[in-house]
């Protein structure tokens, strides 16, 4: 078994999982983190790549930054999804995590895949190109109610093509009819730490992720 490894201190991390996975070598380990549009994903990602170790992707900002790369012959589809809030085929997104994490090289303790696996589209892509190469500790489920969800990505002010009453919308009903039941088959699977985050601070918020992260040993 060949491991890629750059530091010593990861050199025996990731040969204590080959050694303990069997036959396949697991080397990344992901936590997705899924929620309503505006119910804070981001906000509490870069808090736990901060103080815990783990590098944040954001499925969304990936294919943000694709649509504006010149030459992307993506642009075009990204961008018609984004505003219909409809979601982006799982072999763009996918390509585009995988390229994230092998460029971040083996520092991290793991991955936070923000707003991914979206639609079952989504995950049998995943499955199917990453479920070898990965371990899903669990899904962070930040819920909150949808009109302080609307509320908040109106008033986010980052310019986002998509952070208008039309698009949040139809991002809400995308979200309902198609991620919500990805988040149910991973509680089926006993995988979902929910923390409702609808009436508290970011504070209060990240002081339950943080609890969560540390009853999972992460
Ligand atoms: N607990 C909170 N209380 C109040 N405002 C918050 C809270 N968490 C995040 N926000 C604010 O709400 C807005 C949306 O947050 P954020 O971008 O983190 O959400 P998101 O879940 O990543 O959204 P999207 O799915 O649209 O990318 C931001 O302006 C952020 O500052
Ligand atoms: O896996 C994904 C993630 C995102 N999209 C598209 O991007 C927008 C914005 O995503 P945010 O997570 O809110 O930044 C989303 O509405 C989808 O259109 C996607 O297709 N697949
Ligand atoms: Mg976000």
């Amino acid at each position: 078994i060949i491991v890629s490894v750059d530091t010593p201190d990861n050199s025996s991390r990731l040969l204590r999982r080959a050694m303990s996975s069997g036959d396949a070598v697991r080397l990344y380990d992901v936590v997705f983190v899924l929620g309503p549009p505006g119910s804070g994903k981001g906000t509490q990602c870069a808090r736990i790549q901060e103080n815990l170790g783990f590098v944040h992707l954001s499925a969304g900002d990936l294919l943000r930054a694709e649509r504006q790369r010149a030459g992307s012959e993506f642009g075009e589809l990204i961008e018609t999804h984004i505003k219909n809030g409809s979601i982006v085929p799982v072999e763009i997104t996918c390509k585009l995590l995988e390229n994230a994490m092998i460029a971040s090289g083996t520092a991290a303790k793991g991955f936070l895949i923000d707003g991914f696996p979206r639609n079952q589209n989504n995950l049998d892509g995943w499955v199917r190109e990453m479920g070898a190469k990965t371990k899903v500790h669990f899904v962070l489920y930040l819920s909150a109610e949808l009109e302080i969800c609307v509320d908040r990505c109106l008033n986010r002010g980052q310019g986002r093509t998509d952070d208008n009453v039309e698009s949040i919308q139809k991002r809400i009903t995308t979200y309902n009819n198609q991620t919500f039941p990805i988040i149910q088959h991973y509680e089926q699977l006993g995988l979902v730490r929910e923390i409702k985050c609808g009436t508290k601070t970011p504070d209060q918020v990240y002081a339950e992720v943080a609890q969560v992260f540390g009853n999972a040993g992460l």
